[in-house]
């Protein structure tokens, strides 16, 4: 007899949260929550890259005209027959709708057709009256974006070039309504996806009817994954109780507590109070905290963290050393100078890029969020270095600080499986097992020694195996998982051998630094 899956979570509402997930059992780390396929899928709004309709990976322009289109509507650009036959996101009711409208588009205006192409999809799902009685249940906030730059935005940017390019009815009244309110459920509702394969760099929307009731905290419990084929996989990524809420985060965890704040009411239409918003020092990562400029020991953090004027002269940002403090407008003074100091750093010099960490240390914590965007700039000019064929040493040391201080960091504010911080893990062996290999090389440990940091590294490879391995084969993360498994074999190969060459009789064999 079959046994029945048991379901992982239920939804379930709140005054505070609207419709949200709730553990129905206990979960572990790395459990599966549940997996999903998009409604549907799309580029970003207003996006003009060429892409294929089908697949929804880019597509090269020449002459500004795509290379091959549907042969039955002569219009949807797509990567050729094998996309047409599969016709997996032009669906017949694309296709069918574009053909009826052969006098107002074409191959040639594909850019104004790409821009509204994911709310055209959404609502041509109309016609499904099950999905769309779902679609209508989703949130909108349509109260909080009627009338603002947004708003206005969507009806140039979607309605009218909708009406015009003869998409929808000229006439209809509701159509507005009814295209602002599919507008708002995108935003409020989507993911953000990479095209498939993930290298070209165009941003894609989809929607996921269960994963998108996930409430949001700053520090979510859940890990996420999207292959190529869009098929989205929550994961716990830490113990979860029975009935506690299912959260994601929907922001970036390395902005600060105010860009987090500003991107959640600006984009999702609520205030955050989340323990990491809500704690001045951000539960000890100290992402937004600046030196004490009295008594230059402590750091300050902003008393009130949930307040609507962080900057003003009046807002106290407080010393947790000296409990001295100073106005929100110094912050934002030392905050916006920085910042322009940063913007103008030529990324691909080392030199540059130490001496303006240097210089902001003097005003910063080392994890503020512009000292974390600084330190990821270094890392991508350390991993160009170490890439070489002989990396400086000193290179290969500050690039292991470095995925250190950010790991660090991370283990605070992405606790559990974080695909950054497998990252991050899988970067810190390199410069370890070169090192290693350079010290032996120069005499200057002993095989022991040697075997002791490979094993080392070995352990920092399993660690990062236990969050990538999650990632699908196909999308640039799974494949660095089968980079590091086969590391990883080749190491443990390593340690071996040392060992057994470290336990043969010796013959008068020194060291410098044993
Ligand atoms: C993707 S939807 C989630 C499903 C939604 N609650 C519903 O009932 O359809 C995002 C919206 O949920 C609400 N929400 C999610 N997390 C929240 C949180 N931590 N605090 C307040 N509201 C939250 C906000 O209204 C937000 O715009």
């Amino acid at each position: 007899m079959k046994s029945t899956p048991v379901l992982k979570y239920k939804v379930s509402q709140s005054e505070k949260l609207g419709r949200y997930l709730q553990a129905a059992k206990d979960l572990n780390p790395g459990e599966v929550i549940l997996r999903e396929t998009p409604i549907t899928v799309g580029p970003i709004t207003s996006s003009k890259d060429l892409l294929c309709l089908s697949c929804l990976r880019s597509l090269p322009k020449i002459k500004k005209v795509p290379q091959y289109v549907c042969s039955r509507c002569k219009i949807a650009p797509l990567c050729g027959t094998a996309c047409e036959e599969r016709g997996r996101h032009h669906t017949v009711d694309e296709c069918e709708i574009f053909q009826a409208n052969k006098l107002r588009l074409s191959a040639s205006n594909i850019e104004d057709i790409t821009g509204v192409l994911l709310p055209l999809r959404l609502w041509l799902l109309k016609r499904n009256t099950e999905l769309w009685t779902r679609i209508e249940s989703l949130e909108a906030h349509m109260d909080k974006r009627r009338d603002t730059p947004v708003w206005i935005d969507r009806e140039e940017s979607v309605v009218n070039v909708m009406k015009s390019l003869g998409l929808v009815s000229e006439d209809d009244a509701s159509v507005l309504e009814t295209l602002q309110r599919l507008c708002g459920v995108l935003d409020v509702n989507t993911f953000e996806l990479r095209s498939p394969g993930g290298l070209d760099g165009l941003l894609l929307r989809g929607l996921y009817l269960e994963a998108s009731l996930m409430a949001h905290d700053c520090r979510g419990n859940t890990h996420l994954t999207v292959d190529d084929n869009f098929q989205l996989t929550v994961y716990a990524s830490l113990p979860i109780k029975q009935g506690d809420t299912i959260f994601f985060n929907y922001t970036s965890s390395l902005l600060g507590t105010l860009g987090r704040r500003e991107h959640l009411l600006g984009g999702k239409y609520f205030e955050c109070e989340c323990s990491l918003c809500k704690d001045p020092y951000e539960l000890g990562s100290y992402m937004s905290s600046i030196l004490c400029p009295r008594c230059r020991r402590g750091y300050i953090g902003m008393q009130n963290p949930l307040t609507k004027f962080p900057f003003e002269k009046v807002t106290r940002w407080r010393c947790e050393k000296c409990r001295g403090s100073i106005g929100g407008r110094l912050v934002r003074a030392t905050l916006n100078i920085s910042r322009s100091l940063i913007d103008d750093v030529d990324e691909g010099d080392i030199e540059e890029l130490e001496s303006l960490t240097t210089k902001l240390l003097k005003s910063f914590h080392p994890n503020h969020f512009l000292m974390l965007a600084l330190k990821q700039k270094l890392l991508a000019a350390y991993r160009r270095e170490v890439s070489t064929p002989n990396p400086r040493k000193k290179i290969l040391r500050k690039m292991l600080n470095a995925c250190k201080d950010m790991h660090d960091v991370l283990e605070i504010v992405e606790p559990g499986i974080s695909r950054l911080k497998g990252i991050m893990l899988y970067e810190m062996h390199l410069p370890l097992v070169l090192l290693a290999n350079r010290s032996y090389s120069a005499n200057e440990i002993s095989p022991t020694e040697l075997a002791s940091r490979l094993e080392e590294a070995g352990g920092l490879l399993k660690k990062s195996l236990t969050m990538l391995l999650l990632e699908p084969a196909d999308t640039p993360e799974g494949k660095l998982a089968k980079r590091a498994l086969q590391e990883l074999k080749g190491l443990n190969q390593n340690i071996i051998d040392v060992k057994t060459f470290a336990e043969r009789p010796r013959k008068n064999k020194s060291h410098k630094n044993k």
